[in-house]
């Protein structure tokens, strides 16, 4: 378990982390989301002594990192991959690693099998692509056998398959009950990955919750309905007092659980229905609307999403 308590980072007047306090619990994997400077890495190398707090602490089973005998035995993080000596190899960087914190050289040999790198052992780590070296990262992270694991930013990069394996690695620590503490900008992946989110935006928290709850909190519900009766149904939805939006290639859009009604509706006036389909915004969907207030570098290519963004549905056409 990773406990913060009122945990701050100020960098001269840059308030980088702002009294955060959460739990990050063992048996799920935890996402940290927040958009570029929200200060996800600045936590993470506090969590991890990197970086003294200006304010508050962390407690990793309830110690602080500093008083920890042995840390690679209770915590395994990879924040920079390419933190390493590239001109040692594989075996030889975790050896070094091993010996330092007083892990059997045997273990060297498990890691490097955990992640698949036995067949490249022998050679140089600077010779190794951006997917091999994420690997050796996680290798180290993994050599102490910690009950906690942090991985800022693990699929960075990588191609589909080492993304997999990398999804498939941490759902499967957590399933062994070890706490797992993860972060993304992929949001497609994050939702395939964590059961619970933890997101920040300038520093502050904003949300400390399951990914499903995330997700029906922060963005909408809706129902696709398609007829080859379009301008019937449409036309019977709006006298039933039912607001209905085109949103294009043949199909409206309702907004809330209401794909009940409509049948009925539908059925009501013997009209023929293809698609009735009640929605979910997606995760990155969710997640921008809730930290359209907090992000700080925006592209200048158009507005940021305000309170009001409304999804796939800002091109469609309200009708009702
Ligand atoms: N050593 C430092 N000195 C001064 N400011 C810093 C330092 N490290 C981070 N910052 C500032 O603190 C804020 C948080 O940065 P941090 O790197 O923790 O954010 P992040 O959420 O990890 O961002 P990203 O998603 O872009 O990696 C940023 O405004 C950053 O410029």
């Amino acid at each position: 378990m990773i406990e913060l308590e009122g945990l701050t980072k100020r960098y001269g007047e840059k308030l980088a982390v702002d009294h955060l306090t959460f739990t990050v619990r063992p048996g799920v994997v935890t996402g940290f989301l927040g958009p570029n400077g929200a200060g996800k890495s600045t936590t993470m190398r506090m969590m991890l002594g990197l970086d003294r707090p200006t304010e508050g602490h962390v407690r990793i089973d309830g110690q602080r990192y500093e008083d920890l005998t042995d840390p690679l035995k209770y915590i395994g993080a990879l924040l920079d991959a390419k933190a390493m000596h590239g001109g040692r190899s594989a075996h030889n960087h975790l050896l070094c690693l091993a010996q330092s914190n007083g892990i059997p050289a045997s273990r060297v040999r498990e890691v490097l099998d955990t992640v698949g790198l036995t067949s490249v052992a022998r050679k140089k780590a600077k010779g190794f692509s951006l997917g091999m070296g994420q690997r050796l990262g996680i290798a180290g992270a993994l050599l102490g056998d910690p009950r906690i694991l942090m991985f800022d930013e693990p699929v960075n990069g990588l191609d589909p398959e080492g993304i997999h394996w990398i999804r498939t690695l941490m759902k499967s620590l957590a399933s062994q009950g070890r706490t797992v503490f993860v972060s993304s900008h992929l949001m497609s992946e994050m939702a395939l990955t964590a059961d619970h989110l933890v997101v920040i935006g300038q520093g502050r928290l904003l949300a400390d919750t399951t990914m499903a709850d995330f997700i029906a909190r922060n963005s909408r519900s809706f129902v696709r309905v398609r007829s080859p009766q379009y301008e019937q149904l449409r036309d019977a939805l709006h006298q039933a007092g039912i607001t209905v939006v085109e949103a294009g290639g043949g199909a409206l859009e309702v907004d809330g659980d209401m794909a009940e009604p409509i049948g009925e509706l539908a059925a009501r006036h013997h009209l023929v229905l293809h698609e009735l389909s009640p929605r979910q915004a997606s995760l990155e969907e969710a997640f921008m609307r809730l930290t359209a207030e907090s992000v700080e570098y925006h592209a200048h290519s158009g507005p940021a999403p305000d309170r009001e963004w409304r999804g796939d549905l800002e091109h469609g056409k309200k009708v009702g």
